[in-house]
């Protein structure tokens, strides 16, 4: 672990690595952080706080671009150890490691533009009955962050992943709780965070990475009083938990956290008549993706019954029939993703399409499976997110039922339109319903390999996520870490150079209601 600048193996139990291909229990041990490993690292943050929101924008910005330097800088030691520690194969991991540092530069752009402040000046009206003051508002750091890693992005979503570096970029404090599922990478990359707050002179306590052996430290962690937020990608009962602690605190705070979602595909009836076969096979791509392990996966296929649905059916089948197993994450989530599987195939109304090739200790067997709109409506169950290539089909006997069927889903990060021009009349009447339910809406194509960019959104409403108010991929998500604060008539002296009516950092600013260029 790393507590501010000091390596500590931890004495609360033990975290170890599993090579999922094999079983294998992979050295060294990773110790558990002790509640004085965690006093110390919340300590350290609260320290740091003050001085690191302080911290000139593109000191910052500087600051983010050399974790990446850093991260890079590990070299394919890193890359071999998240494939050990994962099971995901080098081509897709070398280009997670390339999202992950782009993401870092995309903050690290978004601090020297300066429109993340969001400075809005109303100059004083002293003439005026009554007088209006100064008013001067900007963004300002929340204050320290708790990072919970996902599993599944072992690095875009983990320790230097969005939630880490958006909290950074906003000027917070970050303790990162490792993933017990890659304790090595974490400390690789936590290794790598580390040498970058050194380089930079910045307080130690900017950041820490701890180990839970259990579920204990990573609660104490969202209790603990100086956290005041948190950012969280996993599962929905993790994430429940985590809030269920934030709003038993003395002071509740905002929990951040991405949780479950089988983003719906709607097949429009004339895209399905003129694309059923190409439409089929993209979306077995989609679905088997790192062996479906991703929270934007396509678990849910929403179509007209008739011929052209059919022949969509027996084509994504044959695609899946042949595709060999992949090795799942954990062996947890291995037998997660068979529970779920088989909760389906038992289930009285729902049938078999296909599956795809059994194999490996924790191989995840695709499966593609149909039920009626009745039966979907009537069994909340099925709405259930099995994490992993499964999917199901719901035959609707019209499109007003299939509005009925988007009316009853839970919240969602993503649904996906197929359609050719002539089903947009029909597309225009379900797009509003849809549009309630999810926080991206996406045509002929799949949500899965979200781009991380300025107009991104990676969130939605509950389940999905905690907040729909807010992403965790793209330059926007540094906002859940930020918060407005208002200076009334301060003088120029007192103010944080943001709000400086010199305008020191160049930053843009909405004066008396009008936009000004930085
Ligand atoms: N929708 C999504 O984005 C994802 C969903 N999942 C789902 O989660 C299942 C388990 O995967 P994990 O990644 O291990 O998720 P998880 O939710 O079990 O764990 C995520 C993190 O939260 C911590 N945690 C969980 N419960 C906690 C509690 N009560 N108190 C304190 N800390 C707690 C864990 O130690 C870990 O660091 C999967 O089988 C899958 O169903 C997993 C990854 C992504
Ligand atoms: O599809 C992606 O690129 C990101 C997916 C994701 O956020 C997740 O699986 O947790």
């Amino acid at each position: 672990m790393f507590i501010g600048a000091h390596e500590v193996t931890g004495s609360n139990g033990q975290v170890f690595g599993i090579d999922p291909a094999t079983g294998e229990q992979l050295d060294p041990a990773f110790g558990g952080a002790t509640p004085a490993d965690l006093e110390r690292a919340c300590a350290l943050a609260a320290e740091a706080a003050e001085p690191f929101a302080a911290l000139a924008p593109a000191k910052r910005a500087d600051f983010l671009e050399s974790i990446a330097e850093k991260i890079m800088a590990l070299g394919d030691d890193l890359i071999v150890r998240v494939m050990q520690e994962s099971g995901l194969p080098r081509a897709r991991l070398e280009g997670e490691r390339g999202r992950t540092c782009n993401q870092l530069r995309l903050f690290a752009g978004v601090l020297r533009a300066g429109h993340y402040l969001d400075v809005r000046i109303d100059p004083a009206l002293p003439d005026r009955a009554p007088p209006r003051p100064d008013l001067r508002v900007a963004n300002e750091a929340i204050g320290p962050v708790a990072v919970f890693g996902a599993s599944n992005f072992p690095l875009a979503f983990s320790v230097a992943g969005g939630d880490t570096a958006s909290a950074l970029a906003a000027g917070c404090p970050v303790v990162a709780k490792a993933h017990p599922a890659h304790p090595g990478t974490s400390e690789l990359i936590g290794r790598a965070v580390r040498d970058a707050v050194a380089a930079a002179g910045l307080p130690e306590g900017v950041f820490s990475l701890i180990m839970d052996s259990g579920h204990a430290i990573g609660a104490a962690l969202v209790a603990d009083p100086r956290i005041k937020a948190v950012g969280f990608t996993g599962s929905r009962r993790g994430g429940l938990a985590l809030l269920e602690i934030a709003r038993q605190r003395a002071e509740p705070i905002p929990v951040y956290a991405e949780m479950s979602s089988i983003n719906p595909v709607v097949l429009f009836p004339r895209a399905l008549a003129e694309k059923a076969e190409a439409t089929a096979k993209a979306f077995v791509g989609s679905l088997t993706l790192g062996a479906g392990q991703f929270c934007t996966n396509p678990g849910l296929v929403l179509a007209v019954e008739g011929e052209a649905l059919d022949r969509f059916v027996i084509a994504a089948g044959e695609a899946l029939t042949t595709l060999p197993a992949q090795t799942m994450l954990t062996p947890g989530i291995a037998s997660a993703y068979r529970e779920g599987v088989a909760a389906l195939t038992g289930h009285a109304d729902v049938e078999i399409v296909a599956r795809g090739a059994e194999g490996g200790q924790h191989g995840g067997q695709a499966g593609l499976f149909v039920t009626s709109a009745e039966a979907f409506l009537a069994h909340r169950e099925l709405q259930d997110e099995i994490f992993g290539a499964a999917s199901l089909v719901v035959r609707c006997p019209d499109l007003a039922t299939l509005g009925t069927v988007i009316d009853a889903l839970e919240g969602q990060l993503t649904a996906a339109i197929h359609i050719v021009p002539a089903d947009e009349p029909a597309a225009a009447d379900l797009l509003p319903r849809l549009r309630a339910k999810v926080g991206r809406l996406l045509v002929n194509g799949y949500g899965t390999g979200v781009e991380v960019a300025h107009a991104m959104v990676h969130g939605g409403p509950y389940p999905a996520t905690s907040d729909a108010r807010t992403t965790s991929v793209g330059s926007l998500a540094i906002a859940r870490f930020l918060r407005p604060v208002c200076y009334q008539d301060m003088p120029e002296a007192l103010l944080p150079d943001a709000l400086k009516q010199a305008n020191p950092l160049g930053v843009p600013r909405l004066v008396d209601g009008a936009m000004q260029a930085g």
